[in-house]
């Protein structure tokens, strides 16, 4: 398949300088004094990207992940090597980029089309759908100065995924907007990705690279340290992330806490934020000491304050105290239906027999939509349950097997 966006090799260099005046004295200087060191933020990165690709791009702060986005979208120039692009690129990179900040987000529109190529005609077509899909209501006809960072990331979405661009670029702008529109803005992404657009996609939240995207590359100091698969790649991503210990943003979403929305009827809870599509309202095990092989129910109560959620979705997971993640399943993958309606539902899972030797085991229980990407709630160690056993064997699990003596 043809190729969208080739990458040879590219290296990008800062200058950096300890004082901005700095730059000055070197600009001027009769001698050609070098005032700055240079600093390498990528080194030696080769790409093919294939169209219809939704490639993921992981890396910790610093790694290197804008700079690349940055490269191929021509905001930036590389010190050396060639980036080929076939296509026509939209790009949501950092909040306000691209947006006149004295002009109103209309004009804005307007602008980001001309930049995009469309003539002012061809943009009057597609305004309303634009404005209709941003949703900030009367700030359509402020200043942009004035928007808020969620504003700003409705806007940029709003116009950069309506004007059919070959290549998407979204960096982190997810993660600001609310639940409503994240659902919103993923449900558009993967219309694109199934007409063909390829997308890059940069997210702190791996799980959501893992669920989006087909590929994923992951940047570690300047360079690519593995590409593939988006599931084996951020595999070994988190793993690394573990393993040193690196700092990395929660995914957990906001979530009410559980103690205040037990009540006795069965009249649903108002959130008290309209932002909050579903909640988990109550989670019960049947047991919190049991014996490895007996018996686990999990059951979750969670209630729906939307008409219906579609793709909504419950998963499990079991961890060790240390946070050692054993095993998630999710009602989405193995394809169960819950219910989806406005009300409140009980689910329950069940472990027939744990397969588990001694210790202590924790319960995160998690309802998302858009196959897990838009996590609507979470509740992390909800529960616990300590498993007993007279010594029979040693390790975290115990695996069937069988001896055979040979000789
Ligand atoms: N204009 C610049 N001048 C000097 N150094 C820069 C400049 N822009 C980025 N850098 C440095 O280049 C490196 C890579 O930055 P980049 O923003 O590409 O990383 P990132 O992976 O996108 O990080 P984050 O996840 O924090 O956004 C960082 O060490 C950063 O400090």
């Amino acid at each position: 398949m043809e190729s969208i966006i080739e990458i040879n090799d590219i290296v990008k260099s800062y200058k950096l300088y300890d004082k901005p005046m700095d730059r000055f004295k070197e600009a001027i200087h009769p001698l050609k004094k070098v005032y700055h060191k240079e600093f390498t933020a990528l080194n030696g990165i080769t790409l093919s990207v294939k169209k219809g690709d939704a490639i993921g791009i992981l890396g910790k702060n610093g790694s290197g992940k804008s700079t690349l986005l940055k490269l191929i979208t021509g905001v930036l120039t590389p010190s050396n090597g060639q980036i080929r692009i076939n296509g026509k690129i939209s790009a949501i990179l950092e909040l306000g980029a691209g947006f006149n900040p004295e002009y109103t987000g209309r004009e804005n529109i307007y602008l980001n089309g001309l930049m995009m190529g469309f003539s002012r005609e061809q943009m009057e077509d597609k305004i309303d759908s634009i404005i209709e899909f941003a949703d900030i209501g009367v700030f359509i006809d402020q200043a942009v100065k004035v928007y808020s960072s969620g504003m700003f990331a409705r806007l940029a979405f709003a116009v950069s995924i309506n004007v059919e661009p070959d290549i998407l670029i979204v960096d982190e702008a997810l993660a600001v907007g609310d639940t409503r529109f994240q659902t919103k803005c993923i449900d558009k992404m993967k219309e694109l990705k199934n007409k063909g657009t390829t997308i890059l996609f940069v997210s702190h939240a791996s799980e959501q690279v893992k669920r989006f995207c087909n590929k994923a590359i992951w940047i570690k100091d300047g360079k690519i340290e593995a590409e593939g698969d988006s599931s084996e790649v951020v595999d070994l991503y988190e793993d690394y992330m573990k393993y040193y210990n690196v700092e990395k943003d929660e995914i957990i979403s906001e979530s009410t806490e559980l103690d205040q929305l037990d009540t006795p009827n069965e009249e649903l809870l108002l959130p008290s934020n309209p932002d909050i599509l579903s909640s988990i309202t109550k989670v019960n095990i049947n047991s919190n000491k049991v014996k490895t092989f007996d018996q686990i129910e999990i059951e979750v109560e969670y209630e729906v304050y939307e008409k219906v959620i579609v793709d909504l979705l419950l998963g499990v997971a079991l961890y060790t105290p240390d946070r050692e993640y054993i095993f998630g399943p999710n009602t989405h993958l193995e394809k169960v239906e819950v219910p989806n309606a406005r009300g409140r539902h009980v689910v329950k899972y069940i472990i027939p027999r744990i397969p588990l030797l001694g210790g202590t085991f924790q319960i995160d229980v998690g309802l998302f939509n858009n196959e897990g990407i838009v996590c609507l709630d979470y509740k992390q160690d909800i529960v616990s349950f300590k498993i007993v056993n007279k010594y029979f064997s040693e390790g975290l699990v115990y695996i069937n097997h069988k001896w055979e003596v040979i000789k």
